[in-house]
């Protein structure tokens, strides 16, 4: 038989990789209520990847976070800032490791806190014990380093508010009353997301969040999505 008669193999389109969203935003802000919102809305065509520090059990995300959190610590400090940030983004990695060999890909996913989320915290925790270290640059070099093993997500909604609000609902959920050390950590949080924003604002898209009710918030959350969603429809179309 001719080279000409054997068929071509059939070429399946290749899989449409994922929407990747993740919500960033300084502890209780209304991250989680407008990703289980909007994660909702989207029903079976979404995956919601819950926050790192919420996975339990006996995983292995689960068994890093108790490691990390055995100072009992308000944040994931045990004194050895490079080993947890490379422990954070070894668990981010593994969660598009993980997606990529799930049978049936999600169209979206919605990450409640994503690597900008470890960027951005750690960033403040190492150059607080660091003498000299920029907070920025660390934060920069973090996101660049993560960049190497996995894709940033392709959009990034910041949700923002009062700081002094958000910190008051953060303290009440953890029934804790915040060091300064701890405000500290927040305070530069939320100052490197503003920078991150301000640097990338194709990737990110900013929410304030300020007065408004957490149904309005997801309600904004979830047009975005939709939006990102059928302009992504357009290109593959195109
Ligand atoms: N827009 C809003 N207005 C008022 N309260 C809100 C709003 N969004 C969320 N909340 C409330 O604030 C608290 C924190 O919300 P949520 O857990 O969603 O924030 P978060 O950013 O995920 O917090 P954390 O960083 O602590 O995980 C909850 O009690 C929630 O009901
Ligand atoms: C990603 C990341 C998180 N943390 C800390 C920050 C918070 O204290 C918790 C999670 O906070 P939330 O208010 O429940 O969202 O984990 C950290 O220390 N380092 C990180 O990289």
């Amino acid at each position: 038989m001719s080279a000409a008669a054997v068929p071509a193999p059939r070429r399946e389109p290749a899989p449409a990789r994922p929407l990747w969203v993740s919500v960033e935003g300084i502890n209780g802000v209304g991250k989680t209520t407008a990703a289980r919102a909007l994660a909702a809305c989207l029903g079976e065509r979404c995956l919601l990847l819950d926050e790192l520090t919420d996975r339990g059990g006996d995983t292995l995300p689960g068994r890093v976070i108790s490691a990390l959190a055995a100072e009992d610590d308000v944040f994931l400090r045990t004194g050895y800032p490079v080993v947890e940030t490379l422990a954070l983004l070894a668990l981010k990695v593994r969660e598009v490791e993980r997606l990529a060999v799930l049978p049936t890909a999600p169209e979206v996913v919605i990450e409640d806190r994503g690597v900008d989320s470890v960027a951005v915290y750690q960033a403040a925790i190492l150059s607080a014990q660091v003498p000299g270290a920029d907070p920025a640059d660390v934060a920069r070099h973090v996101l660049s380093t993560v960049s190497r093993w996995r894709l940033l997500p392709d959009a990034t909604v910041l949700l923002t508010d009062n700081r002094e609000v958000c910190t008051r609902r953060f303290a009440d959920r953890i029934g804790r009353t915040l060091a300064l050390r701890d405000l500290r950590v927040i305070e530069q949080a939320d100052i490197l997301y503003t920078g991150l924003a301000a640097a990338e604002p194709d990737r990110y898209t900013v929410i304030d969040t300020t007065g408004r009710p957490a149904e309005a918030v997801a309600d904004e959350v979830g047009a975005l999505v939709q939006d990102l969603v059928k302009q992504r429809e357009a290109d593959h179309a195109a």
